[in-house]
């Protein structure tokens, strides 16, 4: 007998696929494996934590999710399509093209061309994929900056403003065109524990506003204690995850002393010797 689909309980119906399912991923470099064998579902409209020590891989597996790098093995699914193998015809790109369209990137970096005002640097993804005409932009690109707390800021200059502000202006360009999906490399490095709260709320606010799904890479305690629904952790040293679950419980619960040092650390910091 076939067994029966997954239901949800509620109305009987069956349950939809995760937003997004990493299955089975190899990541490698040439001959140099850094993580294998992944897995892991994120949930429609939870923050989600890829975390784990320094080269463990964190942002080389949002490459792989946004397409940047191809798997060695394995996919990811987004609603159940699969992004890496499921084309038809041509060499993919076109799929991938069109599943990353949903997607808004912050890279590590959070570069914003210095050359151009706050409003230009966010207008550049409208004015290159979407048919608003320049009035419209202006009122997407005002809206979009008063959403990171940027109103009045639209002409000033990248090299004009605090590490804070550039972060919510890169925050604002990665939302120009509606993304469902936010993917965000280390967001918080690199500024104090003031600012770094403050985007962490921002991340929190666009989630329960907008309905994003929002996958983080963060070594951050403070940010993954504040705003992670859900996290995996990646291990360098035998390259594959070997945890996943709400960190809150995984502090205490984790199987891996490992990742239960990793989330207790700030309190070891704090403790006098
Ligand atoms: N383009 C590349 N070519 C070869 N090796 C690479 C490349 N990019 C990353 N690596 C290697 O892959 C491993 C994982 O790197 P990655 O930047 O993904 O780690 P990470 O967990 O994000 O680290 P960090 O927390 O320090 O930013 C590292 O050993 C790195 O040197």
């Amino acid at each position: 007998m076939e067994p029966a689909p997954p239901r949800n309980g509620q109305n009987g119906q069956a349950a939809p696929p995760p937003r997004i399912a990493v299955r089975n991923l190899d990541m490698a470099f040439g001959g140099f494996v850094v993580q294998r064998d992944v897995s892991f579902t994120v949930r429609r409209g939870e923050i989600f934590v890829i975390m784990g020590d320094s080269g463990c891989g964190k942002s080389t597996m949002l490459k792989h999710m946004i397409g940047l790098i191809r798997p060695a093995r394995g996919d990811v699914l987004y609603d159940g399509e699969s992004f890496w193998g499921g084309s038809a015809g041509g060499d993919g790109t076109d799929h991938r093209m069109a599943i990353s369209r949903r997607f808004g990137v912050l890279f590590q970096s959070g570069a914003l061309w210095s050359s151009m005002t706050l409003a230009e640097n966010v207008a550049l993804p409208m004015t290159l994929y979407t048919d608003l005409d320049a009035r419209e932009v202006a009122e997407m690109v005002a809206l979009k900056l008063a959403l990171v707390g940027l109103r009045g800021f639209e002409e000033y200059y990248p090299s004009e403003i605090s590490g804070g502000m550039r972060k919510r202006a890169g925050l604002a360009r990665a939302m120009a065109l509606d993304p469902d999906i936010l993917f965000l490399d280390e967001p918080s490095a690199g500024l104090d524990p003031l600012s770094s709260r403050r985007l962490d709320d921002l991340i929190l606010e666009l989630r329960d506003n907008l309905g994003s799904t929002v996958v983080i890479v963060t070594h951050e305690l403070a940010s993954i204690f504040a705003i992670a629904d859900d996290a995996v952790f990646l291990d360098a040293e035998s390259r594959t995850a070997i945890a996943h679950g709400n960190p809150r419980d995984l502090i205490d619960h984790a199987e891996s002393p490992k990742v239960r040092e990793f989330l207790h650390r700030g309190e070891m910091a704090a403790t006098p010797v």
